[in-house]
């Protein structure tokens, strides 16, 4: 169970844990930078983490053109750690964020919660809920069972029929796969592996909708 090891002892109030979740393109990685900025600009400390970002390792990157460096977590990487390195060189640790938090092991999961029991850090998560079989992610599962607070992301991504999205379908050469290993990291632009965001209709039918037209097509039009 939870690892009490080699955390602090907290002066003050213990700290919150919490995950915001949605489907890819809602938003996740923009709302972390801006909470990183709002609580930087206020005289707070935090790390920014993450796992196996789109843009490459160690950043986080949004589509909205936000991107930062960030603190690569691997497969070994034990919170506790980064954070007392932090303690070590002198540097409080008001907070994290932890982005891509799907793909954070169970224990790592503890090891944020215990961080935000025993070391009073404020710890935002952000990540999927589901996989491309729409089975929650063990790191997701762990945030659901342990969060102070789950925050559903408002930005709706819409499926081509015009219905919200939650359901995160990859497509490989064309076809909604739903067989293969649960991370494949890809973006949602068009390419041989890409993921497509549907409503669970579509999703559960495996249908992509009309194709799109291509520039020449529409040219002709
Ligand atoms: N050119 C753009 N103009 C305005 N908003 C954009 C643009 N490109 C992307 N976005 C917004 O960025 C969102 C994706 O943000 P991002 O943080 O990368 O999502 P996530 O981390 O959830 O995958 C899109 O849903 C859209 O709202
Ligand atoms: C559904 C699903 C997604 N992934 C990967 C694809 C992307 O690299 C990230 C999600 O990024 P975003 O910031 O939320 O857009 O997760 C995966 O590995 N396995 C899946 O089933």
């Amino acid at each position: 169970m939870a690892a009490a090891r080699s955390v602090r002892v907290p002066t003050g109030s213990p700290g919150m844990l919490r995950f915001f979740y949605g489907p890819m393109d809602c938003g996740k990685s923009t709302l972390a930078l801006q909470i990183n900025h709002n609580h930087a600009r206020q005289g707070r400390h935090g790390l920014l983490l993450t796992k196996l970002d789109r843009a490459g390792s160690a950043r986080i990157s949004s589509r909205v053109g936000l991107d930062a460096p960030a603190f690569e977590v691997g497969a070994d990487t034990d919170l506790h750690e980064v954070v007392g390195a932090e303690w070590r060189a002198g540097r409080r640790v008001d907070y994290l964020i932890c982005d891509e938090a799907q793909f954070y092991t169970c224990e790592q999961i503890e090891q944020a919660a215990d961080l935000a029991d025993r070391a009073g850090v404020d710890v935002y998560a952000f990540g999927l809920a589901t996989d491309f079989r729409s089975e929650l992610f063990p790191g997701t599962k762990r945030l659901f069972e342990l969060a102070d607070e789950l925050i559903r992301l408002q930005v709706e991504v819409l499926c081509w029929c015009g219905r919200p999205g939650q359901q995160n379908a990859r497509v490989v050469k064309g076809e909604v796969t739903r067989t293969g290993d649960q991370i494949l990291v890809a973006d949602t632009d068009a390419a041989d592996v890409h993921y497509q965001v549907l409503c669970r209709r579509h999703y559960r039918d495996g249908d992509l909708g009309p194709a799109v037209p291509t520039a020449g097509q529409l040219s002709l039009a």
